[in-house]
């Protein structure tokens, strides 16, 4: 049997025979006396630390998880902090611009509009099919804030996968990283000769449609166990698919869920610490975006939440809410719009159109201003300032991934607002000395939510990922700051507690999924919080 594990080059001719597996373990005598795993992760992280460039160094790691994955998710889980940014963004975002030229060997599952009729029979292809229980799907039309990258969205998969692996304990062979390739609109890519995926441009949506409804169903038929996370679709597929599928088969968006879940976990810490400076209730604090596209209204929806649960009424909640698009505020008599956007359309601003964010920012008055743009140097000087005008502790969440697109850098935050701002960016920034003391940004990354939302709803083996499910998420982050943590104004916890923080979120997850009637391990209802807990740590795979 061939087995299409690779990207078909346009000539057809790369196939591979044989499974992508991590070595066995040489024979005794075929390696030095002395290799032994813990002193190899000293080596490992020695001999990563001597390279300069970030994609030097992931691409060392890609190969270290190939050949010695015990090692790699052991480096992974004892420098969290300092590994993230080298799987994940913003590096991933380089990785997967150069993807074709970087590439070593196949990893993960191509399927392409060629096989349009065959899917099934591709996806029998996959060598662990029984052990697969989570899939991250991407079809590169939009890969964090860097457009269309076709088959060189593979990366943003496996990368989602290894936090989920290192974050959650997920099993290495229980995860199956997806790239589709329906051709690229990128014309560099189009002319590139190294180019790995389909050279032609994306094929009518009729037919992507028709395209997913068999690649779904296949899936279901294939994989009987498996989760799948939508990932980096662009805007109108994001909603489109989610919304076919939701209620079909076990699936989540995480730009649009796992996103809302983890900006609403943080806006829950920010708006506690924002009011307690300015005094104002939080069923007062109002919402600015820069950005309606699948995670800005996907924040948006989630953020109503926030309001509901401060007693306003869902009419109130989205009255709360404002939001930015590239033409400016988006109001009714603005004229035709994306359906997304129109749930947060103003009605009551009938001025002419608002383009400056300045003007918009006077006019609406918020408390917090998140940015989901991926528009560089958006928040600049003049916007922090009228922020800090405005609000004691003005709440700036730059969410736009990698880090070079984020609408501004912490230190420009904590210089313009005088070291008052409540910050959280979607990629890692440093911490800042300011007047004598440390001032840290969070992470407003869905790397908080979606191990542990994947791990609850493996472990509940739930048959759909509910709304209940995704704000369980939330809380259950939200929920897990230390009494260290809040002293110090931190609005995430630590990313070195990931593991931690996943088996609680993942906990909550459950008993959302047993109350909304969604869980197939019933027997798990029985067990109080505390067991459950030590029986979702006893399921984690550890290196
Ligand atoms: N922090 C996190 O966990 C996540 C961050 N993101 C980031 O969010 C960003 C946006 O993602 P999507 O919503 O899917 O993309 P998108 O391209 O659909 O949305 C971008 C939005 O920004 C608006 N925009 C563009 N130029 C603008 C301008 N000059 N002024 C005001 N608005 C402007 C567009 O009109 C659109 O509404 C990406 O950078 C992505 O990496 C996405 C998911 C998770
Ligand atoms: C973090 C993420 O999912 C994104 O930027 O698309
Ligand atoms: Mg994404």
């Amino acid at each position: 049997m061939t087995i299409v594990l690779t990207p078909y080059w346009s000539n057809g001719v790369q196939k591979l025979k044989v499974a992508p597996q991590p070595p066995p373990r040489p024979a005794h005598g075929l390696t030095p006396p002395a290799l032994d795993d813990s002193i190899h992760v000293v080596r490992s992280l020695r001999q990563l630390r001597s390279k300069d460039k970030n994609i030097e160094k992931y691409i060392f790691l890609s190969q270290l998880k190939a050949t010695e994955p015990n090692v790699f998710y052991k480096l992974c889980l004892e420098h969290m902090s300092e590994i993230t940014p080298l799987i994940y963004t913003p590096t991933v975002g380089d990785a997967c611009i150069q993807f074709s030229h970087i590439y070593r060997r196949p990893e993960g599952l191509y399927v392409s509009i060629n096989d349009k009729g065959r899917i099934g029979k591709v996806l029998r292809n996959w060598p662990k099919i029984d052990e697969a229980r989570i899939a991250v799907v991407t079809d590169g039309s939009r890969i964090l804030g860097l457009g269309d990258l076709g088959v060189n969205g593979m990366p943003i998969s496996i990368g989602k996968l290894s936090l989920y692996i290192a974050g959650a304990g997920i099993r290495p062979n229980s995860t199956v990283p997806i790239c589709i390739d329906l051709g690229t609109n990128n014309k560099e890519f189009l002319k590139d000769p190294l180019y790995l995926g389909n050279r032609h441009e994306r094929v009518p949506q009729d037919q992507a449609t028709a395209f997913m409804e068999e690649f779904m169903y296949e899936m279901s038929q294939v994989f009987p166990h498996l989760l799948i996370q939508f990932e980096d679709f662009s805007t109108d597929k994001a909603f489109e698919y989610l919304s076919s599928f939701r209620h079909k088969y076990p699936v989540f968006n995480d730009d649009i869920q796992g996103t809302g879940a983890v900006v609403l976990s943080g806006f829950l810490n920010a708006a506690k610490l924002s009011s307690a400076a300015s005094g104002r209730p939080l069923s007062d604090h109002k919402i600015l975006f820069l950005g309606a596209g699948s995670a800005g209204v996907g924040v948006a929806m989630q953020l109503m939440s926030f309001f509901t649960m401060q007693g306003l009424s869902e009419e109130e909640a989205r009255r709360s809410i404002y939001l930015v698009d590239s033409q400016g505020l988006i109001f009714d008599a603005r004229g035709p719009m994306a359906e997304h956007k129109r749930v947060f359309s103003r009605h009551d601003y009938q001025g002419p159109p608002m383009t400056n964010l300045v003007d918009i920012l006077n006019y609406v008055k918020p408390t917090a201003l998140l940015g989901l743009s991926t528009i560089k140097g958006a928040f600049n000087k003049d916007v922090i300032e009228t922020m800090s005008a405005l609000n004691p502790r003005p709440i700036i969440f730059p969410l736009s991934n990698p880090v070079r697109l984020s609408e501004c850098e912490f230190s420009e935050a904590v210089e313009w607002s005088g070291g008052r701002a409540i910050f959280a960016s979607g990629s890692p920034f440093q911490e800042q000395p300011y007047n004598g003391r440390t001032l840290y940004p969070g992470q407003g990354n869905n790397m908080y939510i979606f191990p542990g939302l994947g791990l609850g709803a493996i472990v509940a083996r739930a048959s759909a990922v509910t709304d209940g499910m995704v704000v369980a998420a939330s809380l259950g982050l939200a929920n897990s700051l230390t009494q260290e943590e809040k002293d110090l104004d931190m609005v995430y916890p630590r990313v070195e507690r990931i593991r931690e923080i996943s088996a609680d979120i993942a906990r909550s997850v459950i008993r959302a999924a047993q109350k909304d009637g969604v869980d197939r391990s019933q027997d798990l209802r029985i067990m109080d919080d505390s067991t459950l807990t030590q029986f979702v740590k006893s399921k984690m795979w550890n290196p």
